[in-house]
């Protein structure tokens, strides 16, 4: 998947709430403990770790806007760091073999080490994690891009609407 357009997307969103809100700080933290909490978010509406529970996770539409919630707060994190050059989602075969449960961890890990080291391979090594759990929840790229785009308008919208 070509990462520029979303890049690019995200820029102009993070400038106009940064504007709106009067931001002159550096907020790569806040963005960061911002990703933790998405995908703890994301990992509680699979509810793949429930195992004390009858219940079966959200629907769909629910699944995916949060993990493109997740989507553009990564997306944030890189342009902080001009890390933002990124072309395509890297890939590795192996991280698909792990259980839902299993990738949530490891997502949140390598969130953490980029936070602490925020190296391009750090980085590339979340977005890697994030495509797996994309792949273990059935998602396409297709599927992403259009969530995203209809999050980021829904973002524009919620700032106009005084959020
Ligand atoms: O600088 C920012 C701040 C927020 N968001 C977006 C990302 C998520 O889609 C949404 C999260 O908002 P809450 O629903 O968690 O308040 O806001 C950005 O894109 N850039």
């Amino acid at each position: 998947m070509h990462l520029q357009q979303l890049f690019k997307m995200q820029k102009s969103l993070d400038t106009y709430i940064q504007s709106e809100k009067k931001i002159t700080n550096d907020v790569f933290l806040e963005k960061g403990l911002a990703l933790l909490v998405e995908l703890a978010e994301l990992a509680n509406e699979t509810r793949c770790f429930k195992f004390w529970s009858e219940k079966g996770p959200s629907e769909k539409h629910v699944i995916l806007e949060e993990y493109v919630d997740s989507i553009h707060f990564l997306l944030s994190l890189g342009i902080e760091k001009n890390l933002n050059d990124l072309e395509n989602w890297p890939v590795h075969q192996q991280h698909k073999d792990e259980s839902l449960t299993m990738l949530f961890i490891h997502t949140q890990d390598s969130i953490n080490q980029f936070l602490q080291i925020s190296t391009i391979d750090n980085y590339e090594n979340v977005w890697s994690w994030y495509g797996a759990v994309a792949s273990k929840l059935g998602f396409t790229h297709e599927e992403i891009i259009q969530a995203y785009f209809d999050k980021n308008e829904k973002n524009y919208e919620r700032q106009r609407s005084g959020y």
